[in-house]
């Protein structure tokens, strides 16, 4: 059975723009502005139709020079005054696209960061950043342009239907009959559109997560001369995109289609019985053009509306994918009110009776009755066959799951007491494959203590025998290390993961012995910087050389989720089979 780690969820549109109107409550002050430029640009517009009427009334058909002077002048004040306005709607309402769009992605990478670890093996990594960016990117174009044309057009249409009325309240009758005939294709169409849409952005993410992961994997690709198969892999992976693309664009055109040649069928035939109202006097040749100028405009409010709900609708699916990954909780529970660690915390540990399986595979019990008390400052080996669970312990200890059974207690504190950040702090980790982030030395040294000064940083590397080597590179500790720090060896990974590791300071160790030899020269160092590390801290390592476990106070032998044994090398050597056949195949000498 998987874990369902992304609960799939149905947004509708009236959510999304709760969302929406949400994430713009801080810049009030910005959208009340955009939505005044916005009245103004469309009151503009809309007198332009006035001055029109005199224009063509009072100076072309009266003959008027003066008349006609007068108010050409009047048009292009009219017109400035619209422009103005659509500068500053323009901008305020990108703007506004851009900062909402910023603040959902900080908002959701900063949840991302609270998820437990299951969570990321679950899901890919390509996949996540394409929601990021892509989705976001859908909800900025909304807010940019979508919300401030649908604003806009709402009061074209409005104002223009008012000053039909007021031109001739018969034409205007016969265009209202023609609205709904419009509104029709919009309702039906537009829930087309936005099923493909999601569908379209999941295709989009599918397709991220194999072009991260097979760059990523870029040398395995290229020695496997895997090239060829990718290609072809991810062209299908386009072409996915492509036809939920394709699916999505039909309906969208349909949409736009129907809705232009209704309107422009519905103008047609009410300019049609408006030229026969002037033939008969009805009404002033300067009145028709007004009207049509009006009619034109209103028509061109519901398609512009109707191409916003399209973009909505769109806008609606790629949300419904942001709000997944935001509404996705973390795996452990925090407790209602939450215990601080005394100042001073000497790391003593207490496993008692712990049992633990997987989300993933409840059935498939990883440790079982398992107990073991640590006291301050000891030394402790794990040691066992691959999959006795040696790795799930440290996931415990750091609280990226919760035992199904028993507890775990620092210092007699248990552990779910705490929040994670306090329980974390507690422990310094050092894994088998040595991280190294894209960024200089200094700031990877730091990391465990971001306030560390210069002196800190250089001592600890000093301690971790890095110091040397650091200080050769061409800038010295700034300089760059490379993504995964692939302008150093192995060894001088090791040593930069140990410097950090010294330099936050923290009471209990987590190390993972590398399991890969290095060159006599180098091993020492790593052995002289590991000691510096242990020297006064609780320790517990995941031991894969002969010197770790013969120094380590005490040797605890797991397998299948149990301890088998407790004991030092010699005794063990001796009464465990198990650890005889690990130590002679397994350790490195
Ligand atoms: N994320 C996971 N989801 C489900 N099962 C897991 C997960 N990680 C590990 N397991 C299972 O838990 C068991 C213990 O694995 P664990 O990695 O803790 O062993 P280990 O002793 O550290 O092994 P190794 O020395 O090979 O790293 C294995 O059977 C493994 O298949």
């Amino acid at each position: 059975m998987s874990e369902p780690m992304i609960n799939k969820q149905k947004v509708t549109t009236q959510t999304l723009m709760r969302w929406i109107f949400g994430q713009l409550k801080p810049y009030k002050r910005r959208v009340i502005l955009a939505i005044a430029a916005l009245i103004v640009g469309a009151l503009s517009w809309l007198l332009l139709g006035q001055g029109v009427k005199v224009v063509v009334d009072d100076g072309f058909v009266a003959n008027n020079a003066d008349k006609l002077n007068q108010m050409v002048f009047v048009v292009l004040a009219i017109a400035l005054i619209g422009s103005g306005a659509a500068f500053v709607r323009f901008y305020l309402m990108i703007w506004l696209g851009e900062r909402v769009s910023a603040d959902i992605r900080k908002q959701v990478y900063s949840h991302l960061l609270t998820l437990s670890p299951g969570f990321f093996e679950a899901t890919r990594t390509g996949e996540v950043i394409s929601r990021f960016t892509a989705d976001t990117t859908v909800l900025q174009t909304v807010v940019g342009m979508g919300l401030s044309m649908a604003l806009r057009a709402t009061i074209t249409f409005v104002g223009a239907l008012v000053l039909m009325l007021i031109t001739s309240p018969m034409l205007t009758i016969y265009v209202l009959i023609a609205v709904p005939v419009v509104l029709l294709p919009i309702k039906f169409l537009g829930a087309k559109v936005r099923g493909y849409a999601r569908d379209s952005q999941d295709r989009v993410a599918d397709m991220g997560a194999y072009v991260d992961e097979s760059l990523h994997e870029i040398q395995t690709v290229q020695a496997y001369t895997h090239e060829d198969v990718d290609r072809r892999l991810f062209s299908q992976r386009i072409e996915a995109v492509m036809l939920a693309a394709s699916s999505r664009i039909r309906f969208r055109a349909m949409l736009i289609a129907l809705i232009m040649g209704i309107s422009i069928s519905a103008i047609t035939i009410v300019a049609w019985l408006g030229a026969r109202e002037v033939l008969s006097a009805g009404i002033s040749a300067g009145e028709l053009t007004a009207f049509m100028f009006y009619a034109v405009m209103a028509g061109g409010s519901v398609a512009t509306i109707s191409e916003v709900i399209g973009e909505i609708q769109k806008a609606a699916g790629a949300s419904e994918r942001l709000l997944e990954l935001l509404n996705t909780k973390p795996l452990v529970k925090l407790p209602e009110s939450a215990m601080s660690m005394p100042v001073q915390v000497d790391g003593a540990l207490s496993l008692q009776g712990v049992e633990f399986a997987y989300p993933s595979a409840p059935m498939a019990k990883v440790l079982s009755d398992f107990n073991l008390e640590i006291t301050a400052g000891e030394r402790i080996a794990l040691v066992g066959p691959s999959g006795a669970g040696k790795s799930s312990l440290f996931q415990l200890l750091l609280r990226f799951y919760d035992c199904t059974q028993g507890q775990i207690l620092i210092d007699g504190i248990d552990t779910r007491q705490l929040t994670t950040n306090t329980l974390r702090q507690q422990f310094a980790m050092v894994s088998q494959e040595s991280v190294i982030f894209a960024t200089s030395a200094y700031e990877n040294i730091r990391y465990g203590r971001p306030d560390a000064s210069f002196d800190d940083v250089k001592q600890a590397a000093k301690a971790a025998r890095a110091d040397e080597f650091l200080a050769l590179l061409p800038d010295g500790y700034q300089t760059n290390l490379g993504e995964r720090g692939v302008r150093l060896s192995g060894g001088q990974k090791q040593r930069i993961a140990i410097a950090r590791a010294i330099l936050a300071d923290r009471p209990i160790l987590l190390l993972d012995e590398a399991t890969s030899a290095l060159d006599a020269n180098n091993e020492q160092l790593v052995k002289q910087a590991l000691d510096e590390l242990m020297h006064d801290k609780t320790t517990l390592i995941i031991a894969h050389r002969l010197s770790t476990v013969v120094n380590a106070d005490r040797i605890v032998v797991m397998d299948k989720g149990k301890i088998v044994a407790i004991g030092s090398h010699q005794e063990l050597m001796q009464g465990n089979s198990v650890y005889r056949q690990f130590a002679e195949l397994q350790l490195v000498n």
